[in-house]
């Protein structure tokens, strides 16, 4: 399975995170906002879908980098794609009613986040 999720960060360097919904996989956990490929869907167009359901922010592609993917599991496998972008976007709002937060990347790295969310953001502290 493949998901692609969004290292959105803002003009002071902090990165964009929201709360997984209690109850779901990993619920209560801090992440990366994105979601699940749709079969036949192309991941950034995946991704765009889901920055815009989730966040209401209107991306564009040529605003996403690739940057960094994990995996994890087997049956299924998930892969998870981790794009970035640092342009200015507009105001985040919580579409779906998660908590979401602007964050350093050593305050990100204190809260509780989901396991492949936790392998990506070391990446970026180096
Ligand atoms: N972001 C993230 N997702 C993970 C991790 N481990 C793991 O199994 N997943 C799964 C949970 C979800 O099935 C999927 C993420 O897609 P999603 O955000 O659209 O999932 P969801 O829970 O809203 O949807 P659903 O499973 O209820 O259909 O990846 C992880 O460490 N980080």
């Amino acid at each position: 399975m493949l998901v692609v999720a969004l290292a959105l960060f803002d003009q002071e360097g902090r990165v964009l995170l929201q709360q997984r919904p209690p109850g779901k996989h990993h619920g209560g956990m801090w992440e990366f906002p994105g979601g699940k490929v749709e079969v036949s869907e192309k991941p950034v167009k995946a991704l765009i879908r889901e920055i815009a359901e989730e966040l209401g922010l209107e991306l564009d592609a040529a605003m996403l980098e690739p940057a960094f993917f994990a995996e994890e599991g087997t049956d299924p496998a998930i892969v998870l794609n981790l794009y970035t972008s640092r342009q200015p976007v507009g105001e985040p709002r919580a579409l779906e009613g998660q908590d979401w937060g602007w964050f350093s990347l050593a305050q990100a790295a204190a809260l509780p986040l989901a396991p492949m969310d936790r392998k990506l953001l070391s990446r970026f502290a180096g």
